[in-house]
């Protein structure tokens, strides 16, 4: 989407968290603040009624129930159709007034399949625009949650924003143990705490990345790299691996994922890789886009959340990436760079990537600044830094 398209279309937050999480908790305080009075509301239930359309029906003016079985399965084609019927009312007269969308998924969801809907109708993707995903996570069962469903592991991973619930009922060291654990799986997304629902309204919005078209700082918050080095800084202050990862017994190709923790060989968080690279020199478009290309075939559906801001070559304006599985939104020319700083950076999250497939797809961009020299004299290959959200 273009910056002038981005400010017209409508948000959409995306809802998500596992059953019980404190979802519609958090979702009844927002709907009651000053600032989300003009939402537009759809909630995922599994019913136990059929399928039949008859089921979309509004419950309030403003919020639409699709009852008839999963958004991340078979009802995907409703929210489409939803999204579609909203967008047709939203400009009635009298009509539903809204000017941001919240989707609650069931706490089963996989939040991929969602984000591909919202990012690849031809239609919705000019009214509306994917403003973050907001994961709850259940203090007091969080842990145990993560350990047994690999969705939890998902929604927690692909997260602009997680969000603790339950926090009341559980003792400061559980929290933090459950933090240490999501920063793991997800190093860039905020963790904020919501009392009963309650929690700083202003913190959850804007977490996407296609409203930052003329707020170039904002990219640096989007996609956080940073917090990947934070983590490896501290996964080396704390001095270390504990054990490796060939003991985990997973049919995987983690061979070198190691963490410094106590977990369970069955934990599904040992199948997320989340990892950022940054280049200081400008990337070949051609390589950049053969990159891309080639990473998104080998991982497939296992590609759950790439973000970049990348420095092409010969292009002055950083250009934001942002892809879920097979999907692309179009590159976004950024107005500027975030205080100057001209660094590509790249944020993979991924599902079963073996962290030397990794490497050595990194290398091709390495290789493509290192062959792209305008005058055919050999370059140095530009400074790579592979940082790992853990620790190798
Ligand atoms: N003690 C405590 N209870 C909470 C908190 N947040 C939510 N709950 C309770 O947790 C239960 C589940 O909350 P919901 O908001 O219905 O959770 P949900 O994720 O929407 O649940 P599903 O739609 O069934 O997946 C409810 O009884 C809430 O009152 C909290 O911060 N503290």
């Amino acid at each position: 989407m273009d910056s002038s398209a981005a400010n017209q279309a409508t948000p959409i937050s995306l809802l998500t968290g596992f059953l019980g999480s404190g979802k519609t908790t958090v979702l009844n305080y927002l709907l009651q603040q000053p600032d989300l009075a003009r939402t537009a509301v759809i909630i995922n239930e599994f019913g136990a009624i059929g399928l039949d359309h008859e089921l979309v029906e509004a419950t309030t003016e403003n919020m639409v129930l699709l009852q008839s079985g999963c958004l991340c399965c078979t009802i995907r084609g409703d929210l489409v159709e939803t999204l579609h019927d909203l967008m047709e009312r939203k400009d009635q007269a009298g009509f539903l007034a809204f000017d941001r969308v919240f989707i609650e998924t069931t706490g089963l969801a996989d939040p991929a399949p969602i984000l591909h809907t919202l990012i690849t109708d031809k239609v919705l993707k000019h009214a509306f625009y994917l403003d973050g995903v907001i994961t709850t996570i259940d203090a007091a069962s969080g842990s145990q949650t993560l350990d047994a469903q690999e969705e939890a592991v998902k929604q927690a991973a692909v997260a602009d924003r997680l969000v603790l619930t339950k926090t009341d009922l559980v003792d400061a060291q559980t929290i933090q143990t459950l933090e240490t654990r999501l920063r793991d799986l997800n190093p860039s997304a905020p963790i904020l705490r919501a009392h009963n629902g309650a929690l700083d309204t202003a913190s959850i919005l804007n977490a996407g990345f296609d409203n930052l078209a003329n707020k170039s700082v904002d990219v640096q918050n989007w996609l956080n790299a940073e917090a990947y080095q934070d983590l490896k800084q501290q996964h080396h202050e704390k001095g270390g691996h504990n054990h490796d990862h060939h003991c985990h017994g997973h049919d995987h190709h983690h061979d070198d994922h190691e963490h410094d923790h106590d977990h369970d060989p069955n934990r599904h968080d040992d199948r997320i890789t989340a990892v950022s690279y940054s280049l200081d020199e400008p990337i070949s478009a051609a390589k950049f886009e053969s990159w891309l290309e080639k990473l998104v075939l080998a991982c497939g559906p296992d590609l759950l959340r790439l973000k970049a801001i990348v420095h092409v070559e010969g292009v002055p304006k950083p250009f934001v990436i942002h892809g879920v599985q097979h999907i692309f939104h179009p590159p976004m020319p950024l107005m500027d760079w975030p205080e100057n700083d001209r660094q590509s950076r790249i944020v993979v999250i991924g599902r079963d990537i073996s962290n030397d497939f990794l490497k050595e797809s990194f290398g091709i961009l390495d290789l493509a600044s290192s062959l792209a020299t305008a005058d055919g004299q050999h370059q140095e290959p530009a400074q790579i830094k592979h940082q790992r959200g853990i620790v190798t």
